[in-house]
């Protein structure tokens, strides 16, 4: 039946586009994560090691991260990313404040159509090197504190509830980048939700956000991320190739979580 186009859209129609819309999203987005993750998989480790000692070279000369007292860094997995440990030691032997991931179980979806839940993800204190070195691995690879430890961890959201203090910078991992600062996770959408709730207890007051690439995973200058309006962009991008991108406008995500 054909609709008159004098009329709205009933409410119905509206949510069955926005539906497909972001079915699309998500499938561009899954497509690039595959086409990305098998460029990795050929990557061998001294040619990880080797970007991941450029980009410590770039960050420790950087005056955001010199200056941060508070930083959070991923601890990472054995391929496939940049490697942090060096950028944990130098963070402890400068004095810093250390935050790292913890992942908590997702939400379950109910149905297969329903737009994915984002999982939650707390930023949380490395305490000291000793710390640092009991984590055992998550299934993943990524070396993770107990839950039971979170007792006598920090919480930088709750650090602002309680004191105002915050974190100084965060560095994120990604699967793909581009060079306009959009960032591509594993799709679970720890740090994009990550960055809205600590948008809602700062007031919009955020960290400076470097997200660190290799090579492989920054996209051709004619290529773009594909991004919703719950993707917050990067305000840096440090490339295992010794390429430092800086975002030129400063912006949340485009539905305005800023406050
Ligand atoms: N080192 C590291 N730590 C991190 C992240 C990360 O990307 N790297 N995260 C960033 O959010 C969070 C954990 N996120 C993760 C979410 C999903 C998968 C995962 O499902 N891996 C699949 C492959 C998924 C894919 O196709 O990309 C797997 O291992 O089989 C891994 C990490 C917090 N800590
Ligand atoms: N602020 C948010 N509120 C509600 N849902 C969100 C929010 N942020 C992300 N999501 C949802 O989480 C799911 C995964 O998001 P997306 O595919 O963008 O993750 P990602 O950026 O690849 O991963 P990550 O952020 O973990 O690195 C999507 O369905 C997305 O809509």
């Amino acid at each position: 039946m054909q609709r008159d186009r004098t009329m709205p859209l009933s409410p119905l129609s509206f949510i069955s586009k926005r539906m497909s819309t972001n079915e699309t999203l998500r499938n561009a987005k899954r497509n690039l994560r595959v086409s990305i993750s098998k460029k990795l998989e050929a990557l061998d480790t001294t040619t990880i090691q080797e970007q991941s000692r450029i980009v410590f070279e770039l960050l420790t000369s950087l005056p955001e991260y010199q200056q941060a007292q508070n930083v959070s860094v991923y601890l990472s997995m054995s391929t496939g990313e940049i490697d942090t440990n060096a950028i944990v030691r130098d963070a402890f032997d400068r004095g810093k404040h250390v935050f790292i991931p913890f992942t908590h179980r997702s939400l379950q979806n109910t149905s297969q159509d329903e737009e994915p839940k984002p999982s939650i993800m707390d930023m949380v204190s490395l305490d000291s090197l000793d710390d640092y070195n009991s984590l055992k691995r998550n299934s993943w690879g990524i070396p993770t504190p107990t839950k039971k430890s979170l007792e006598t961890r920090r919480n930088c959201i709750d650090d602002l509830k309680v004191d105002g203090s915050g974190l100084d910078l965060i560095i994120l991992p990604g699967v793909a980048f581009d060079s306009d600062c959009r960032r591509l996770g594993h799709g679970k959408g720890y740090y994009d939700y990550f960055l809205k709730r600590y948008s809602e207890q700062s007031g919009g007051k955020m960290p400076f956000t470097v997200g660190v690439a290799l090579k492989e995973q920054l996209l051709n200058v004619d290529k773009e991320v594909p991004t919703g309006d719950k993707d917050w962009p990067l305000d840096m991008i440090m490339v295992g190739s010794g390429s430092l991108i800086r975002r030129q406008q400063s912006e949340g995500p485009t539905e305005g979580q800023l406050i």
